[in-house]
């Protein structure tokens, strides 16, 4: 059973005292029962992560940190880079690998992305892989099958066990901060789609446990729609994760339709 899951990524946004503000913010009005029926993670810049994880300690609020890149080396020449252990030590329990940002921008690949979710997997840390399509590959091929390679990459070379502690994020390039978000029915196709390639590579006991979330322009208007699909366990929320009100208002929503137990 899936515990549906609320994850914030902030991009490049927000300095320490605006992350240790905004997490102050959410601890002020989060209802603690919603943690009974959704689990809450916040991707804040990596040297906001100890700062934000404090505010939450403090508040006795168990919600995560997580962080949006990592090198898949334990440590060495590599300027600018930080290691698993390094994200651990700052308390981080998930990182966010192959973002589309990072691939589109920063040209990262499919075995890079493979690279750095083997190295979270070994650190005890959740990995959040991201796929999803452009509006090319949407219009001109096959979406479904595109991304299906982009996840037996990222999770080539694992046992079971690790697959079921995956988070796998669809999110559809070309509704990535433009506004326009994929019908609850597109999303549903491809979450259904990356679960069925789960349950055939490790079996439907790993399918039934992996998370799959959408992300791309979610907010609270589209929320609800996309979380009653059978197939999506949450969402990765970027613009709508930067204020307090919108990124409390997706956590209640997820909570308020999460069954008996937050299972689904
Ligand atoms: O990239 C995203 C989350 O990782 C989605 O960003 P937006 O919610 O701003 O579209």
């Amino acid at each position: 059973m899936r515990i549906p899951l609320i994850a914030g990524n902030w991009k490049m946004n927000l300095g320490i005292a605006e992350g240790v503000v905004l997490s102050q913010n959410i601890c002020n009005n989060f209802d603690k029962s919603w943690l009974d029926r959704v689990d809450v993670l916040v991707c804040p810049p990596a040297i906001g992560l100890r700062p934000c994880l404090t505010v939450f300690e403090f508040e006795r609020l168990k919600v995560q940190v997580g962080a949006q890149n990592v090198h898949w080396q334990p440590q060495g020449a590599y300027t600018g880079e930080l290691s698993c252990d390094m994200l651990a030590s700052a308390g981080c329990t998930a990182v966010i690998v192959g973002h589309s940002e990072r691939r589109n921008l920063f040209g990262e690949t499919n075995e890079q992305v493979n690279l750095k979710l083997r190295a979270v997997l070994a650190q005890g840390m959740t990995p959040i892989a991201c796929v999803g399509e452009s509006l090319a590959v949407r219009e001109g091929h096959d979406p479904v099958e595109y991304v299906c390679a982009q996840v037996d990459a990222a999770l080539a070379g694992i046992d079971e066990a690790e697959a079921a502690r995956c988070v796998i994020a669809y999110e559809p390039v070309w509704a990535i901060g433009t506004g326009r978000t994929a019908t609850p029915e597109q999303a549903q196709q491809m979450c259904a789609a990356i679960r069925a390639l789960v349950a055939d590579r490790f079996g439907s006991d790993v399918a039934e446990q992996v998370r799959v979330l959408y992300g791309g322009s979610v907010n609270v208007g589209n929320i609800d729609a996309l979380i009653v699909q059978p197939d999506i366990d949450g969402a990765l929320v970027g613009g709508a994760s930067l204020e307090a009100s919108s990124f409390l208002a997706l956590i209640k929503a997820c909570a308020s339709h999460a069954g008996a137990g937050g299972t689904r």
